[in-house]
């Protein structure tokens, strides 16, 4: 592909060819990080938080580079053509996408601050219950039909995801789901990808460490709806969140066809629910069609992510009967308020993701009517994460679990003892245990008839990063170690 042909992507791009330099190269791929450039690459020159790309493309060049496309504003002196626009990420992610190709022709996004991943996968589930070939991209990596990869950002980098849903798209994957964070948004990770239909789930505290303050974390998240779908496409929006009104209107004013769904919900209402232990039996209305249905997840809160799920696989073009029946067949995402084990004496152990402070509250809350005896948690906060939300963590574990432990998640460049004396600063009476493995033992340790185990924060990841070295460690063979010494 020339150079030109890329131009045209961004009508405001302008082009910059130093004297008797060709000015349309052939450009045989496109990089951001000068070290994956290879020779005939466009190198995107991207203002980032720790590092500024156009200190870097001297070395892009020197790597083989034939061009670069930076900022208008962006202090350059470069010896090839260079493009300049407004939003370089916003570009990169458009020219990855035309440089890869194909992309699944049903792609569908979901955002908000809990159930991301859960939304995407149970999408993937109903679809491939119908027999679609689909795939879902998110925290918890990969899955298609011919493929499970563990992931590691949540939203992939636009190179990287365009590369992949090439790739998906020639293994005959139609449709997939995706999710999309709040840092994905914001640095246009998604802006080349072609959306039928978006989700929201819902708001609340996390990565301000990132954002300016939750107003700009909304903006973010409101950039799906928007920026990114086109006009008229379904926005499939949980109804029963303190920040559903926004959104709905923010997603109404961009022109797309709002579908909510519910306890408040227009397009599924939930009407009636049954919460037991492991399921959750409700009363869906759709299109004036009352749906009973047996969930079998733990967790009030998976009947949201299901319903928007639903939403989402209806809307993509799903029979309504079947989408209600394949939400009867789920399976939760990988530790997702999931059951690992129970003692002898029946008590569960669960492994749950929640490491912010909305979904620890859910997580306590969704077992407490299950739990005769105490709720025993066992918890830390990420380094090099939020710092804010450490000591709002250490106020909820402590005003909904009986017994807390205070441990290590992921301490990362931070010094662990210091991470979780802020969280204790506001968890009185709670034990601290900075070996996580030993904390897990501890609480299981400590389980009795009637009691739950709640093993937060760490959910599918299979490492505990300390400095820069990311040892293996699983909190499934944790609890399931724990629970064999324990029966002994
Ligand atoms: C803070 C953040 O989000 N950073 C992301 C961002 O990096 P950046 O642009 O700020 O990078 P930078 O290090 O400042 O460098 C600036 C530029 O110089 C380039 N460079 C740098 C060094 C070099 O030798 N040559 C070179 O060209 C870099 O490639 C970059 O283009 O853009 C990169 C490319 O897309 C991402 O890989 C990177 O994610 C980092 C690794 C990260 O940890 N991100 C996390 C926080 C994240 O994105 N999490 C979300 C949310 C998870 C959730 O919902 O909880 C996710 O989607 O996973
Ligand atoms: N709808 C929901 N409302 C509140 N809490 C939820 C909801 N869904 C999930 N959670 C909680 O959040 C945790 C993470 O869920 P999930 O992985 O589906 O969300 P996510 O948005 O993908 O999170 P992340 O941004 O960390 O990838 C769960 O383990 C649970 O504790
Ligand atoms: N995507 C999130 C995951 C956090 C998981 C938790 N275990 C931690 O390390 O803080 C992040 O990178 O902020
Ligand atoms: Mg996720």
């Amino acid at each position: 592909m020339r150079l030109h042909e890329l131009v045209g992507i961004d009508a405001q791009a302008r082009i910059e060819t130093p004297e008797g330099m060709d000015g349309n190269p052939e450009v045989a791929g496109i990089a951001s990080d000068s070290r994956k450039v290879q020779p005939g690459y466009l190198f995107a020159a991207l203002a980032g938080s720790k590092a500024d790309g156009a200190t870097y493309v001297a070395d892009a060049l020197a790597r083989g580079a034939v061009a670069v496309v930076a900022a208008d504003d962006a202090a350059l002196t470069v010896k090839a053509p260079t493009i300049r626009v407004k939003e370089p990420r916003a570009f990169l992610a458009r020219t990855a996408a035309r440089i890869a190709g194909a992309q699944p022709k049903t792609m569908v996004a979901v955002t908000g601050t809990a159930g991301k991943t859960s939304v995407a996968s149970f999408t993937r589930q109903i679809w491939a219950s119908v027999g679609l070939p689909a795939a879902m991209i998110g925290t918890t990596g990969v899955v298609s039909p011919s493929r499970n990869d563990y992931g590691s950002l949540t939203t992939p980098d636009p190179v990287e995801l365009h590369r992949l849903l090439a790739e998906l798209a020639a293994e005959g994957v139609t449709h997939a789901s995706m999710e999309a964070s709040s840092h994905g948004l914001d640095q246009h990770r998604l802006d080349g990808v072609t959306l039928q239909a978006g989700g929201f789930t819902n708001l609340g505290r996390d990565h301000l460490d990132y954002h300016a303050d939750i107003t700009d974390y909304l903006n973010a998240k409101l950039r799906l709806f928007t920026a990114l779908l086109p006009k008229g496409a379904p926005a499939i929006i949980f109804s029963d969140d303190a920040y559903s009104d926004p959104v709905i209107s923010a997603a109404r004013d961009a022109g797309l066809d709002v579908r909510t769904v519910g306890r408040g919900g227009n397009f599924l209402a939930l009407k009636r629910v049954e919460h037991q232990r492991q399921r959750q039996l409700a009363e869906v209305h759709h299109a004036g069609k009352i749906y009973e249905i047996d969930l079998p997840l733990a967790g009030d809160f998976q009947l949201s992510n299901a319903l928007v799920a639903a939403g989402l696989a209806i809307s993509t073009g799903v029979a309504p009967d079947q989408a209600m029946a394949a939400l009867e067949r789920l399976e939760g995402a990988s530790g997702r308020l999931e059951l690992v084990g129970t003692t002898q004496e029946g008590a569960p152990a669960y492994v749950d993701y929640a490491h912010k402070p909305e979904a620890l509250e859910n997580v306590l809350k969704a077992v407490r009517p299950f739990t005769t005896g105490r709720i025993v948690v066992v918890f830390g906060c990420g380094g090099d994460r939020d710092r804010g939300k450490r000591p709002i963590m250490g106020e909820i574990a402590t005003r909904l679990a009986d017994v807390v432990i205070v441990t290590d998640d992921n301490p990362r460049s931070e010094v662990p003892g210091e991470i979780r004396a802020e969280i204790l600063a506001a968890a009185p009476g709670a034990t601290e245990i900075g070996d996580r493995a030993e904390a897990i033992r501890a609480a299981v340790g400590l389980l009795k008839k009637g009691d739950t185990l709640i093993v937060a924060g760490k959910g599918h990841e299979n490492g505990q990063t300390i400095g820069d070295r990311t040892l293996p460690f699983s909190d499934h063979e944790q609890v399931r170690a724990a629970l064999a010494a324990h029966a002994q």
